[in-house]
């Protein structure tokens, strides 16, 4: 019931074409499907029973696991999206939607013949997801196609261009964070839009920041020679940063909420209460959770700024967008003729730890590009001193990550071929997800043969069987 193609994805893994993959859980529900496959075609969506980025997945009340393994299976050789279409007239029961969640499935429904607004709601929204993803401005600026990224982008686009909710972006120093901001600025679909006002809270000083973020009329302090317009009234119908949120001073936080609140505040030494109205995206790297829990940060303020929260993985977690961001700063920095690295240079920025994420890759990068010469190729010559690997700085795979993973697993009375099993899975999720499903690229990478590949897979789907480790 079940074959997969990876054809018609452009170099960003995005469909070209808005064919549906649709698969059915048992024969039970082979005539449904065709119905289905009607009902989707009169609304302009072909379906195939080859893979796609978006998929329906079709099962009876009764097929549940069968359906759970068939979404597993798809969402781990690449489709972005699964709908499960339950054949019922009456609702979904929670814990057959939390299985079929739980497996990856994006989102279940109910159907029981006729119309497909509902299921169509859903595939039309994606479709207009993954078309702004496909943008140049998320294209050109917001580079990586690791899948922590490209999820996280996902989220981010959607909520940017349908809400305008107020969105928490938490993440180390230099993942990204002012860099979605933009986007979200840039993807507000409000046609009055003005601008992106930037904040850094970590500026803010006590008695100025009441002016920097509601202005001040003429003569309301000492200095105070003309009238100022403060943030709050700049980010009018446009966006308003606040940098570093978790810095903003204390005496100010109940002025602020009533800003965000309401959307009505007073300038320094004003009488009339001004109204505006703003997109509010907010970033830390510090845990703001817990400067709530520890009276640092209001509580009630918190949740108007934390409508949406999203988490920037750092770049350890998204190594495979590296050399993807390497390049793109190299076409940055030489437009005209961007040099490509030597795969010596691949290897070193590869193997290298970057604390300060994707600004520290960049600065390295841009050293590297200063130091290069000529047409040819980017060499290891042109890695400055300072960046040139002694043997600490440079990262063995077995570092204290993998020590402490084995060291919980031990913990938990893991035996040594579980540990085992359990690397070699992650390995051949990991080359899988990079090699977008494609298995003899993947084998290849791995370094098996496909068969042995296919028997692990195999083998880590059905782990119950207790099948011999194959590779
Ligand atoms: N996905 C990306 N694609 C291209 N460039 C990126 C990406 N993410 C970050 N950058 C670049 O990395 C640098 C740091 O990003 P940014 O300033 O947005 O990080 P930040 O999380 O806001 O850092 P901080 O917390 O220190 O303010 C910027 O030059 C930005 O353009």
């Amino acid at each position: 019931m079940l074959a997969r193609s990876r054809e018609g994805s452009d170099s960003s893994g995005v469909t070209t074409r808005p064919t549906l993959w649709l698969a059915h859980a048992s024969a039970g529900c082979a005539r449904d499907r065709q119905s289905l496959t009607q009902e989707l075609a009169a609304c302009g969506w072909s379906t195939s029973a080859e893979g796609g980025t978006a998929g329906v997945v079709v099962l009876a009340p009764s097929d549940v696991h069968a359906a759970a393994t068939l979404i597993a299976s798809a969402r781990q050789d690449g489709t972005e999206r699964v709908l499960a279409v339950v054949l019922t007239q009456a609702q979904v029961p929670a814990e057959t939607s939390w299985v079929l969640l739980s497996e990856g499935a994006t989102d279940v429904v109910a159907w029981s013949g006729g119309p497909v607004d509902v299921i169509v709601a859903r595939l039309e929204r994606w479709r207009a997801v993954e078309a702004l993803l496909r943008q140049p401005v998320v294209q050109d600026t917001a580079v990586g196609h690791s899948p922590a990224w490209t999820a996280l982008l996902r989220q981010v686009v959607e909520v940017a261009a349908f809400t305008d909710a107020s969105m928490l972006l938490l993440g180390e120093s230099g993942t990204g964070k002012e860099l979605l901001a933009r986007l979200v600025h840039a993807l507000d679909t409000r046609m009055s839009k003005r601008e992106l006002v930037v904040v850094d809270c970590t500026t803010l000083s006590s008695e100025l920041a009441g002016s920097e973020l509601f202005g001040h009329e003429r003569g309301a302090f000492t200095g105070a020679a003309s009238q100022r317009e403060g943030a709050f009234s700049l980010a009018n119908d446009g966006t308003l940063f606040l940098d570093e949120v978790g810095e903003l001073p204390a005496s100010l936080q109940p002025q602020f909420l009533r800003a965000v609140q309401e959307r009505t505040f007073k300038p320094v030494g004003g009488n009339a209460w001004q109204r505006t109205r703003f997109r509010l995206v907010c970033a830390t790297h510090r845990d703001l959770r817990e400067q709530v829990r520890t009276g640092g940060f209001r509580n009630d303020l918190y949740h108007r700024l934390a409508s949406w929260t999203f988490r920037l993985p750092p770049l350890r977690e998204r190594a495979q967008d590296i050399l993807p961001l390497a390049r793109h700063f190299v076409r940055e920095l030489r437009p005209e003729a961007p040099p490509p690295f030597d795969p010596a240079v691949e290897d070193f920025l590869l193997r290298r730890d970057y604390p300060g994420n994707i600004r520290e890759l960049r600065q390295l990068v841009t050293r590297i590009v200063h130091r290069h010469i000529g047409a040819g190729p980017i060499t290891l010559g042109a890695i400055a001193e300072q960046d040139r690997p002694m043997e600490r700085r440079m990262t063995d795979w077995r570092d204290h990550r993998l020590e402490s993973a084995i060291q919980h697993a031990l913990v938990l009375g893991v035996g040594l071929k579980e540990i085992g099993r359990g690397a070699t899975d992650v390995a051949v999720r990991l080359v899988v997800e990079q090699e977008r499903g494609n298995l003899q690229r993947a084998a290849r990478k791995l370094g098996v043969t496909d068969r042995a590949l296919q028997l692990r897979r195999g083998a880590a789907r059905d782990k119950a069987d207790g099948l011999d480790e194959p590779m």
